[in-house]
Protein backbone atom coordinates (compact mmCIF):
# COMPACT_ATOMS: atom_id res chain seq x y z
CA UNK A 1 0.00 0.00 0.00
CA UNK A 2 1.30 3.57 -0.72
CA UNK A 3 -0.09 6.01 2.08
CA UNK A 4 0.88 9.21 3.45
CA UNK A 5 0.24 10.79 6.53
CA UNK A 6 0.60 13.92 7.98
CA UNK A 7 0.68 15.42 11.70
CA UNK A 8 1.79 18.65 10.54
CA UNK A 9 -1.89 20.21 11.55
CA UNK A 10 -2.90 22.77 8.80
CA UNK A 11 -4.00 25.63 11.41
CA UNK A 12 -1.02 24.65 13.34
CA UNK A 13 0.56 27.60 11.23
CA UNK A 14 -1.97 29.77 13.42
CA UNK A 15 -1.16 28.09 16.99
CA UNK A 16 1.16 30.75 19.51
CA UNK A 17 4.64 28.85 19.70
CA UNK A 18 4.52 28.75 23.23
CA UNK A 19 5.60 25.61 23.91
CA UNK A 20 9.76 24.45 25.18
CA UNK A 21 12.29 25.48 22.75
CA UNK A 22 15.53 23.51 22.96
CA UNK A 23 16.93 27.39 22.15
CA UNK A 24 16.39 30.06 24.09
CA UNK A 25 13.66 32.43 22.24
CA UNK A 26 13.56 35.85 22.34
CA UNK A 27 10.27 36.41 21.14
CA UNK A 28 7.62 33.87 22.09
CA UNK A 29 5.41 35.91 20.39
CA UNK A 30 2.48 33.64 18.12
CA UNK A 31 2.24 34.26 14.49
CA UNK A 32 2.23 37.21 12.77
CA UNK A 33 0.54 38.37 10.03
CA UNK A 34 2.42 41.00 7.80
CA UNK A 35 1.34 43.07 4.53
CA UNK A 36 3.73 43.18 2.42
CA UNK A 37 2.52 45.92 -0.02
CA UNK A 38 1.96 44.87 -3.04
CA UNK A 39 1.31 47.71 -4.77
CA UNK A 40 5.32 48.41 -3.72
CA UNK A 41 5.71 45.04 -5.36
CA UNK A 42 4.43 46.05 -8.64
CA UNK A 43 5.43 49.19 -8.92
CA UNK A 44 2.56 50.97 -10.69
CA UNK A 45 0.43 48.92 -13.09
CA UNK A 46 2.03 47.35 -16.21
CA UNK A 47 0.41 48.68 -19.43
CA UNK A 48 -2.16 46.59 -21.26
CA UNK A 49 0.19 44.11 -22.73
CA UNK A 50 3.52 44.40 -21.98
CA UNK A 51 4.61 42.47 -18.78
CA UNK A 52 6.43 44.71 -16.41
CA UNK A 53 9.55 42.14 -15.14
CA UNK A 54 10.11 42.67 -11.61
CA UNK A 55 13.56 41.92 -11.22
CA UNK A 56 14.78 45.32 -9.69
CA UNK A 57 13.22 46.58 -6.45
CA UNK A 58 12.66 43.78 -3.46
CA UNK A 59 8.70 43.31 -2.70
CA UNK A 60 9.86 43.28 0.68
CA UNK A 61 10.82 46.63 1.92
CA UNK A 62 8.00 47.67 4.25
CA UNK A 63 8.33 43.67 5.98
CA UNK A 64 12.36 44.71 5.94
CA UNK A 65 11.51 47.34 8.27
CA UNK A 66 9.57 45.52 10.09
CA UNK A 67 11.53 42.42 10.93
CA UNK A 68 15.39 43.79 11.13
CA UNK A 69 16.06 44.78 14.59
CA UNK A 70 18.66 47.76 12.94
CA UNK A 71 21.24 45.85 13.55
CA UNK A 72 24.13 45.77 10.89
CA UNK A 73 23.16 43.47 8.32
CA UNK A 74 25.75 42.39 5.36
CA UNK A 75 24.90 40.73 1.97
CA UNK A 76 27.47 39.91 -0.92
CA UNK A 77 27.88 35.89 -1.39
CA UNK A 78 30.99 35.91 0.53
CA UNK A 79 29.35 37.29 3.69
CA UNK A 80 27.09 35.88 5.84
CA UNK A 81 23.75 37.17 6.79
CA UNK A 82 23.65 37.77 10.40
CA UNK A 83 20.62 40.41 10.61
CA UNK A 84 17.26 39.68 11.65
CA UNK A 85 15.89 39.22 14.98
CA UNK A 86 12.67 37.90 14.77
CA UNK A 87 13.12 34.92 11.80
CA UNK A 88 13.90 35.05 8.27
CA UNK A 89 11.63 36.88 6.85
CA UNK A 90 13.28 40.45 5.30
CA UNK A 91 17.30 39.48 5.04
CA UNK A 92 18.76 41.95 2.83
CA UNK A 93 18.47 39.75 -0.55
CA UNK A 94 20.96 42.37 -3.20
CA UNK A 95 23.32 40.73 -4.52
CA UNK A 96 21.74 37.50 -4.56
CA UNK A 97 20.46 35.48 -7.47
CA UNK A 98 17.31 33.25 -6.49
CA UNK A 99 15.65 30.92 -8.77
CA UNK A 100 12.26 30.18 -9.29
CA UNK A 101 9.85 28.00 -10.61
CA UNK A 102 7.39 30.03 -13.12
CA UNK A 103 6.48 33.49 -14.71
CA UNK A 104 7.15 36.65 -13.25
CA UNK A 105 4.38 37.09 -10.97
CA UNK A 106 4.15 33.68 -9.70
CA UNK A 107 3.31 33.10 -6.30
CA UNK A 108 6.41 32.03 -5.16
CA UNK A 109 8.47 34.90 -7.18
CA UNK A 110 6.69 37.03 -4.28
CA UNK A 111 8.05 34.91 -1.72
CA UNK A 112 11.46 35.11 -2.83
CA UNK A 113 10.93 38.85 -3.03
CA UNK A 114 9.83 38.99 0.44
CA UNK A 115 12.27 36.44 2.23
CA UNK A 116 15.31 38.54 0.57
CA UNK A 117 14.04 41.87 -0.46
CA UNK A 118 16.28 43.13 -3.05
CA UNK A 119 17.29 39.82 -4.54
CA UNK A 120 17.41 39.64 -8.68
CA UNK A 121 14.62 36.46 -9.24
CA UNK A 122 15.83 34.02 -12.15
CA UNK A 123 12.12 32.09 -13.07
CA UNK A 124 12.77 28.67 -14.61
CA UNK A 125 10.51 26.58 -16.22
CA UNK A 126 10.34 23.77 -13.51
CA UNK A 127 11.29 23.70 -9.64
CA UNK A 128 13.99 21.06 -10.65
CA UNK A 129 15.40 23.63 -13.07
CA UNK A 130 15.83 25.91 -10.26
CA UNK A 131 17.10 23.69 -7.86
CA UNK A 132 19.69 22.28 -10.58
CA UNK A 133 20.72 26.42 -11.09
CA UNK A 134 21.72 26.38 -7.36
CA UNK A 135 23.76 22.63 -7.66
CA UNK A 136 25.08 24.42 -10.85
CA UNK A 137 26.62 27.73 -9.25
CA UNK A 138 24.07 29.62 -11.37
CA UNK A 139 22.10 30.78 -8.27
CA UNK A 140 22.44 31.69 -5.21
CA UNK A 141 19.51 29.84 -3.80
CA UNK A 142 15.96 27.82 -4.92
CA UNK A 143 12.98 28.67 -3.40
CA UNK A 144 10.32 25.61 -3.38
CA UNK A 145 6.57 25.79 -1.79
CA UNK A 146 6.44 22.93 0.21
CA UNK A 147 3.24 22.38 2.18
CA UNK A 148 -0.16 24.43 2.16
CA UNK A 149 -2.84 24.76 4.78
CA UNK A 150 -5.25 23.18 2.48
CA UNK A 151 -3.13 19.98 1.14
CA UNK A 152 -0.59 19.88 3.65
CA UNK A 153 3.39 18.34 2.23
CA UNK A 154 3.58 18.94 -1.41
CA UNK A 155 5.59 15.67 -1.61
CA UNK A 156 6.65 16.06 -5.44
CA UNK A 157 8.77 19.19 -4.24
CA UNK A 158 10.08 17.53 -1.40
CA UNK A 159 11.20 14.68 -3.23
CA UNK A 160 12.88 17.19 -5.39
CA UNK A 161 14.76 18.66 -2.76
CA UNK A 162 15.74 15.10 -1.17
CA UNK A 163 17.59 14.04 -4.33
CA UNK A 164 19.36 17.45 -4.40
CA UNK A 165 22.90 18.56 -2.36
CA UNK A 166 21.43 21.56 -1.06
CA UNK A 167 20.41 22.81 2.56
CA UNK A 168 17.76 24.57 3.53
CA UNK A 169 18.46 28.06 4.78
CA UNK A 170 15.26 30.20 5.16
CA UNK A 171 11.73 29.57 5.67
CA UNK A 172 8.87 32.16 4.53
CA UNK A 173 5.03 31.89 5.27
CA UNK A 174 2.76 33.24 2.15
CA UNK A 175 -0.52 34.25 2.25
CA UNK A 176 -1.82 33.07 -1.25
CA UNK A 177 -5.22 35.05 -2.12
CA UNK A 178 -6.35 33.59 -5.69
CA UNK A 179 -8.27 35.66 -8.11
CA UNK A 180 -9.75 34.43 -11.26
CA UNK A 181 -8.49 36.70 -14.49
CA UNK A 182 -9.01 36.59 -17.94
CA UNK A 183 -8.19 38.86 -20.67
CA UNK A 184 -9.96 43.05 -20.43
CA UNK A 185 -13.50 42.55 -21.87
CA UNK A 186 -14.58 38.90 -20.95
CA UNK A 187 -17.05 38.07 -18.41
CA UNK A 188 -16.94 35.17 -15.65
CA UNK A 189 -19.99 33.77 -18.01
CA UNK A 190 -17.91 33.23 -21.46
CA UNK A 191 -15.50 31.36 -19.38
CA UNK A 192 -15.08 27.71 -20.36
CA UNK A 193 -11.80 26.36 -19.25
CA UNK A 194 -9.66 27.60 -16.08
CA UNK A 195 -5.75 27.20 -16.41
CA UNK A 196 -3.70 27.39 -13.33
CA UNK A 197 -0.64 25.76 -11.53
CA UNK A 198 -1.96 22.30 -9.90
CA UNK A 199 -1.99 23.54 -6.26
CA UNK A 200 -3.82 26.09 -7.22
CA UNK A 201 -6.67 24.30 -8.94
CA UNK A 202 -6.84 22.07 -6.38
CA UNK A 203 -7.03 25.18 -3.77
CA UNK A 204 -10.04 26.17 -5.63
CA UNK A 205 -12.00 23.07 -6.32
CA UNK A 206 -15.58 23.82 -4.87
CA UNK A 207 -15.23 27.45 -6.72
CA UNK A 208 -14.07 25.74 -9.83
CA UNK A 209 -17.33 23.21 -9.70
CA UNK A 210 -19.97 25.81 -8.50
CA UNK A 211 -18.67 27.90 -12.23
CA UNK A 212 -18.77 24.51 -14.10
CA UNK A 213 -15.52 25.22 -15.94
CA UNK A 214 -13.05 22.47 -17.35
CA UNK A 215 -9.62 22.65 -15.16
CA UNK A 216 -6.32 22.63 -17.23
CA UNK A 217 -2.87 22.31 -15.20
CA UNK A 218 0.06 24.44 -16.57
CA UNK A 219 3.46 24.70 -15.37
CA UNK A 220 2.45 27.82 -12.69
CA UNK A 221 0.13 30.56 -12.41
CA UNK A 222 2.03 33.30 -14.16
CA UNK A 223 2.81 31.14 -16.84
CA UNK A 224 -0.94 30.46 -17.05
CA UNK A 225 -1.76 34.02 -17.34
CA UNK A 226 1.38 35.02 -19.64
CA UNK A 227 -0.63 32.43 -22.05
CA UNK A 228 -4.03 33.99 -22.01
CA UNK A 229 -2.31 37.19 -23.02
CA UNK A 230 0.20 35.57 -25.55
CA UNK A 231 -2.83 33.93 -27.41
CA UNK A 232 -5.56 36.00 -26.74
CA UNK A 233 -7.48 33.29 -25.21
CA UNK A 234 -11.68 35.07 -24.61
CA UNK A 235 -12.76 31.35 -23.23
CA UNK A 236 -10.25 30.67 -20.68
CA UNK A 237 -9.82 32.01 -17.46
CA UNK A 238 -6.67 31.86 -15.51
CA UNK A 239 -5.98 31.67 -11.21
CA UNK A 240 -3.49 34.32 -10.36
CA UNK A 241 -2.55 36.48 -7.96
CA UNK A 242 -3.93 40.04 -8.46
CA UNK A 243 0.28 41.20 -8.80
CA UNK A 244 0.02 38.99 -11.66
CA UNK A 245 -3.22 40.87 -13.39
CA UNK A 246 -1.37 43.66 -12.98
CA UNK A 247 1.72 42.65 -14.30
CA UNK A 248 0.14 41.24 -17.50
CA UNK A 249 -2.71 44.39 -17.51
CA UNK A 250 -5.82 41.35 -17.30
CA UNK A 251 -9.05 41.92 -15.73
CA UNK A 252 -9.83 40.45 -12.60
CA UNK A 253 -13.26 38.90 -12.47
CA UNK A 254 -13.17 37.15 -9.00
CA UNK A 255 -11.29 37.72 -6.01
CA UNK A 256 -10.71 35.45 -3.40
CA UNK A 257 -11.43 32.07 -5.19
CA UNK A 258 -9.35 29.67 -2.71
CA UNK A 259 -11.97 27.36 -0.93
CA UNK A 260 -10.66 28.12 2.78
CA UNK A 261 -10.34 31.40 3.61
CA UNK A 262 -7.19 30.99 5.51
CA UNK A 263 -4.41 29.12 2.67
CA UNK A 264 -1.26 29.79 3.86
CA UNK A 265 1.88 28.54 1.44
CA UNK A 266 5.13 27.67 3.43
CA UNK A 267 8.04 28.16 1.36
CA UNK A 268 12.00 27.19 1.86
CA UNK A 269 14.82 28.57 0.43
CA UNK A 270 17.84 26.27 -0.51
CA UNK A 271 21.68 27.00 -1.14
CA UNK A 272 24.76 25.30 -1.90
CA UNK A 273 26.04 23.27 0.91
CA UNK A 274 27.66 24.48 3.69
CA UNK A 275 24.74 26.99 4.36
CA UNK A 276 25.88 30.59 3.96
CA UNK A 277 23.11 31.53 6.58
CA UNK A 278 23.97 31.62 10.27
CA UNK A 279 21.23 31.52 12.65
CA UNK A 280 20.90 34.42 14.40
CA UNK A 281 21.37 34.45 18.46
CA UNK A 282 18.67 35.64 19.21
CA UNK A 283 15.95 33.73 16.59
CA UNK A 284 14.58 30.70 17.16
CA UNK A 285 16.08 27.95 15.12
CA UNK A 286 14.31 25.11 13.80
CA UNK A 287 15.66 22.27 12.05
CA UNK A 288 14.81 19.92 9.12
CA UNK A 289 15.50 16.20 8.52
CA UNK A 290 14.10 13.17 6.97
CA UNK A 291 14.64 9.84 8.48
CA UNK A 292 14.16 6.13 6.70
CA UNK A 293 12.93 3.49 8.33
CA UNK A 294 12.32 -0.13 7.83
CA UNK A 295 8.92 0.42 8.01
CA UNK A 296 6.46 -2.71 9.61
CA UNK A 297 4.85 -0.73 12.12
CA UNK A 298 3.77 2.66 13.43
CA UNK A 299 6.39 1.85 16.28
CA UNK A 300 8.96 3.99 15.05
CA UNK A 301 6.50 6.83 14.74
CA UNK A 302 6.11 6.87 18.30
CA UNK A 303 9.96 6.15 18.67
CA UNK A 304 10.39 9.38 17.19
CA UNK A 305 7.96 11.16 18.82
CA UNK A 306 9.84 9.94 22.29
CA UNK A 307 13.12 10.84 20.94
CA UNK A 308 11.76 14.53 21.16
CA UNK A 309 9.45 14.90 23.36
CA UNK A 310 11.45 13.24 26.42
CA UNK A 311 13.92 15.94 25.89
CA UNK A 312 11.06 18.42 25.28
CA UNK A 313 11.60 19.72 21.97
CA UNK A 314 8.86 20.49 19.86
CA UNK A 315 8.14 18.96 16.53
CA UNK A 316 6.37 21.70 14.11
CA UNK A 317 5.99 18.64 10.96
CA UNK A 318 5.90 14.78 10.95
CA UNK A 319 4.86 13.07 7.26
CA UNK A 320 5.11 9.52 7.41
CA UNK A 321 5.38 8.43 4.00
CA UNK A 322 4.77 4.27 3.06
CA UNK A 323 5.36 3.99 -0.18
CA UNK A 324 5.59 0.02 -0.21
CA UNK A 325 3.78 -1.45 -3.42
CA UNK A 326 0.29 -0.74 -4.52
CA UNK A 327 -1.44 2.45 -5.15
CA UNK A 328 -4.52 4.20 -3.17
CA UNK A 329 -7.03 2.73 -5.46
CA UNK A 330 -6.49 5.25 -8.61
CA UNK A 331 -3.04 5.41 -10.37
CA UNK A 332 0.35 4.28 -10.46
CA UNK A 333 1.70 3.02 -7.03
CA UNK A 334 4.38 5.89 -5.51
CA UNK A 335 7.33 4.69 -5.93
CA UNK A 336 9.82 4.27 -3.05
CA UNK A 337 11.29 7.93 -1.89
CA UNK A 338 14.88 8.60 -3.74
CA UNK A 339 16.73 10.03 -1.08
CA UNK A 340 20.71 11.16 -2.15
CA UNK A 341 22.59 10.32 1.06
CA UNK A 342 25.42 12.86 1.13
CA UNK A 343 26.67 11.70 4.42
CA UNK A 344 28.48 8.37 2.99
CA UNK A 345 32.20 8.57 2.31
CA UNK A 346 33.27 9.39 -1.64
CA UNK A 347 30.76 10.73 -3.82
CA UNK A 348 26.62 11.13 -2.46
CA UNK A 349 24.35 8.59 -3.69
CA UNK A 350 21.17 8.27 -4.51
CA UNK A 351 19.23 5.52 -2.20
CA UNK A 352 15.79 4.09 -2.26
CA UNK A 353 13.54 4.54 0.72
CA UNK A 354 9.59 3.05 1.04
CA UNK A 355 9.61 3.85 4.35
CA UNK A 356 10.37 7.80 5.42
CA UNK A 357 9.50 10.49 7.79
CA UNK A 358 9.70 14.15 7.35
CA UNK A 359 10.50 15.88 10.83
CA UNK A 360 11.10 19.49 11.38
CA UNK A 361 11.42 20.23 15.16
CA UNK A 362 12.35 23.13 17.27
CA UNK A 363 15.86 24.14 17.87
CA UNK A 364 19.67 24.28 16.25
CA UNK A 365 21.26 21.13 14.15
CA UNK A 366 24.28 21.89 16.47
CA UNK A 367 21.79 22.40 19.98
CA UNK A 368 22.88 19.31 22.53
CA UNK A 369 19.25 18.24 23.02
CA UNK A 370 18.62 17.86 19.23
CA UNK A 371 21.67 16.19 18.71
CA UNK A 372 21.16 13.78 21.34
CA UNK A 373 17.21 13.35 19.98
CA UNK A 374 19.20 12.55 16.15
CA UNK A 375 21.47 10.05 18.02
CA UNK A 376 18.66 8.32 19.44
CA UNK A 377 16.81 8.17 16.39
CA UNK A 378 20.08 7.06 14.53
CA UNK A 379 19.95 3.82 16.68
CA UNK A 380 16.54 2.50 15.03
CA UNK A 381 16.76 4.22 11.88
CA UNK A 382 18.10 3.01 8.79
CA UNK A 383 19.15 6.35 7.82
CA UNK A 384 19.11 10.07 9.16
CA UNK A 385 19.81 13.07 6.99
CA UNK A 386 19.79 16.85 8.22
CA UNK A 387 18.10 19.08 5.92
CA UNK A 388 19.18 22.48 6.82
CA UNK A 389 18.95 24.50 10.28
CA UNK A 390 17.48 27.91 9.61
CA UNK A 391 15.91 30.47 11.72
CA UNK A 392 11.95 29.77 12.15
CA UNK A 393 10.34 32.39 10.66
CA UNK A 394 6.71 32.93 12.64
CA UNK A 395 5.18 35.28 10.02
CA UNK A 396 2.88 34.62 7.43
CA UNK A 397 3.50 37.25 4.40
CA UNK A 398 0.45 38.47 2.72
CA UNK A 399 0.49 39.90 -1.19
CA UNK A 400 -1.79 43.08 0.12
O1 LIG B 1 2.49 28.92 -9.76
C1 LIG B 1 2.95 29.73 -8.94
O2 LIG B 1 2.68 30.94 -8.93
C2 LIG B 1 3.86 29.23 -7.90
O3 LIG B 1 4.70 29.95 -7.45
C3 LIG B 1 3.58 27.87 -7.32
C4 LIG B 1 2.48 28.04 -6.33
C5 LIG B 1 1.17 27.80 -6.71
C6 LIG B 1 0.15 27.98 -5.78
C7 LIG B 1 0.45 28.39 -4.47
C8 LIG B 1 1.75 28.63 -4.13
C9 LIG B 1 2.78 28.44 -5.04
Amino acid sequence: MASTSSLHLSKHLLLPRNTHRARPSSSGSPRSFVPAAASRVNGHAAPNGKPRHINGDGGGKKINGAAVNGKTHVNGRDRIHLSVSTGGGGQDGTGLRVAFQGAPGAYSEFAAKTALPGCDTVPCRAFADALSAVDRGLVDRAILPVESTMEGTALRNYDLLLRHELVVVQEINLFVHYCLLAMPGVRAAQVRRVISHPMALAHCGRALARLGVDREPVEDTAGAVEMLRSNMMLDTAAIASPRAADLYGLDVLAHGLQDESWNVTRFLLLSKPPSPVAVPVDADAKTSMVVAHRGGSMAVVLKVLSAFSSRNINMSKLEVINNEGGGVGVGEPRPPVMILDTGARGAPTLRSFPHVLYVDCEGAADDPLVLDAIKEIEKFAVFVRVLGCYAADTNVYDLQ
